[in-house]
Parts: C-alpha cells; sequence; structure tokens
C-alpha cells in the first residue's frame, strides 16, 4: 500500500517530569509503534489517559523526535532530513488540529494574519495570492470573510475551531491530525466540527488522524481503529468491525464500558489501574488487568498477529465475534 506517512519501530522516551522517584527515571511515552497511514484514510487512535496517543499525534506531525525509529513522510526520511527541508516537508505534508483552540491560535494576531502566517513562512504565491488563499480557507470552514478581521478572542469556541482547521489546511496538507479536536468546545458545537472534519475530508482527499477519548465518536469517524495501551499500539481493527471482531482483551473491555454500545449494563470490567509508564511491566503490558494473562504473558512482548487487515498482539486472543456476554462469563 503506498502510504503518506509511516512509523517504524519508533520510540519516545521522556526523562521523568519532577516528582519522579529517580533524577534518572524514564518515562516510556511510545514504545515499537508501527502504524502505515494510507492516502484518504481515517485512523482514529483511543485509549486511557496517559496511553500516549498525544506524543503519537506529535510523533505525526514531526513535533516530537522520536528516541529512536524512523519516521517516513512521502517516502523520506523525516528526522535524516536537514532542518529546513524537514520544516518544509512537514509543513507542507501535515496539518495539525489542536484540543483548545484558545491556546493554540495567537490572541494578538487577527484571524487574516493566522492564516497568513504559514503561507507567508513557506513563501507560497504572490501577497495578492496569498490574500486570496486567507479567503477560500475562510469559506472552506464556514467562516464569512468578515472573520478576517477577528481576533480570535472575538469568536466562538466553535469559531475558533474552524480558524484552527483553516490554519491546519493553510498549506494543503495530504494528512490531518486532530488531537481530542472537540474536547474543549461546547458539545452544542462538538458534532459540527465532527461533521466539518469529515467533509473537508471528503472534498479535499485528505487522510486523518482522529485522537479522541471518545471511542463511539472514533468508531463512527474512522476506516481502522488503534488501540493503544501504556505506550504501545496494541491493535488495528476495521473500524466496521469494532468491537466484535476486535481480539484484543484490552479493546474488548475498552468498548464494552461504551454506553450505547452492544452492552451498557454488562460491561467486561477493567479492574486495577494502569501501571506506571516509567516501569511497564514486563511482556505485555495488559497482562496485570487481563483476565487471560498466563506466565507467557509476563515473560514476552506479543508479537503482531495479522489476520486480514487487522492486526493485534496478544498471545491469548479472544475469539472473533465472542459477545460481550461470553466475556464476562469467561472472566468470572
Ligand atoms: N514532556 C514529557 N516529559 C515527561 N513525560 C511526559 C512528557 N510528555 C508526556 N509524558 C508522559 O508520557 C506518557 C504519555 O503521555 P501522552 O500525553 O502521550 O498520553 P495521552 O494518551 O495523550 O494522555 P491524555 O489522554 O491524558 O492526553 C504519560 O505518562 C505522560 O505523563
Amino acid at each position: 500500500m503506498s502510504s503518506v506517512l509511516e512509523l517504524k519501530d519508533v520510540h519516545v522516551v521522556h526523562k521523568a517530569r519532577s516528582g519522579g522517584v529517580f533524577a534518572r527515571d524514564r518515562v516510556y511515552a511510545l514504545t515499537a509503534a508501527n502504524l502505515v497511514i494510507g492516502p484518504g484514510e481515517t485512523v482514529g487512535v483511543v485509549g486511557e489517559s496517559g496511553c500516549g496517543k498525544s506524543t503519537l499525534a506529535r510523533v505525526l506531525v514531526g513535533l516530537q523526535r522520536p528516541t529512536a525509529g524512523t519516521v517516513t513522510f512521502r517516502g523520506a526520511d523525516l528526522w535524516a532530513l536537514k532542518e529546513s527541508r524537514r520544516r518544509e516537508l512537514v509543513g507542507s505534508s501535515v496539518g495539525m488540529v489542536f484540543q483548545d483552540p484558545s491556546t493554540a491560535l495567537n490572541r494578538r494576531l487577527p484571524v487574516r494574519q493566522v492564516l497568513r502566517d504559514p503561507l507567508d513562512v513557506h513563501r507560497r504565491g504572490a501577497p495578492a495570492e496569498r490574500d486570496a488563499r486567507v479567503r477560500e480557507l475562510l469559506d472552506l470552514v464556514g467562516l464569512p470573510p468578515s472573520a478576517a478581521d477577528a481576533l480570535p478572542s472575538q469568536l466562538s469556541g466553535g469559531q475558533r475551531q474552524r480558524v484552527a482547521v483553516a490554519r491546519a489546511l493553510a498549506l494543503e496538507p495530504d494528512l490531518l491530525i486532530a488531537d481530542e479536536p472537540t474536547s474543549a468546545l461546547d458539545v452544542s458545537v462538538r458534532a459540527q466540527i465532527l461533521n466539518l472534519l469529515l467533509d473537508l475530508k471528503e472534498r479535499l482527499g485528505l487522510a486523518l488522524v482522529f485522537v479522541s477519548h471518545d471511542i463511539q465518536t472514533v468508531r463512527r469517524m474512522s476506516d481502522r481503529v488503534v488501540t493503544m495501551y501504556l505506550g504501545r499500539i496494541v491493535e488495528q481493527t476495521p473500524a466496521q468491525a469494532v468491537p466484535l471482531a476486535a481480539r484484543h482483551p484490552y479493546t474488548r473491555a475498552l468498548f464494552s464500558a461504551t454506553p450505547g454500545l452492544i452492552s451498557p449494563i454488562n460491561a467486561i470490567p477493567l479492574v486495577g489501574a494502569v501501571p506506571s509508564a516509567t516501569n511497564p511491566p514486563s511482556g505485555c503490558p495488559f497482562r496485570t488487568r487481563c483476565w487471560r494473562a498466563d506466565e507467557v504473558c509476563a515473560a514476552e512482548m506479543p508479537d503482531a498477529r495479522t489476520d486480514a487487515d487487522h492486526l493485534f498482539h496478544c498471545h491469548h486472543p479472544v475469539a472473533a465475534g465472542a459477545t460481550d456476554l461470553e466475556l464476562i462469563q469467561e472472566r468470572a
């Protein structure tokens, strides 16, 4: 498959922020991540808080340099490039929409300048063409031309997020990364922003990576669901087959706990807390909370197993099509 972007065996290790017990403590934010984003594809990323979703998003948009592994944009090894070339490649291939448009946009600049900035930095077209592009971008995200004169603080949260989307699209990227793009917005405008992203994706043929706590929305929006646990991608499932076709016990538990899906009352319990990312368990990261785990899971990280376009890391996967009730009974 041709790819817009590819991660191969990517690791991100941070020094622990103050509060780590020892100065040498390391946080394993992303471990051995392999991911291929195809043209026009929507990939949804799910997992509990702290599992590495934002770190993955930052790697995908070239904001986070991996500690190890390769990030390939349009066939080029991103971090092997000179800085100027890397900035140019990232700028023209990928746009990012952050969680909170109030902090993501410079409050002192009018919207016109917010949108012109990437065009100026990357010297796109003559000045008159840049102004025309600003008008085009506003139209693309459903804002009137008069919005160009407003300061971000004069706009509503939903309008600000539209400006943020327009800025992300300024250089005509192939890929848009949206990290929790609606969680800072009023419930009433969330659907509008999600619909805008889907509409733009269709009209512009964009690939979209959508990170969210809201797994129902991820499932609805995506072609493929990527499940993360403690810094690892543990499963990649075609979205229309989630949750019943998911084979990783964690994906099943995560989705069964979502109201409105399959069994809102009889959720598979996720017992215990996520272990610390400074001291992840040996073997499979989920094994300390998994009802199927045995000594093999403690000894070895499971290799990727594939089944058509489905991929999972588990020594003891659940049967495809097993119901939540069956899994709850098995667990009891
Ligand atoms: N700059 C950093 N320095 C130290 N640790 C970090 C840094 N950035 C992230 N981490 C840690 O790396 C792990 C992954 O963080 P990340 O923000 O990617 O998770 P997340 O899944 O996006 O969480 P959330 O859903 O709460 O936003 C966490 O343990 C986090 O505390």
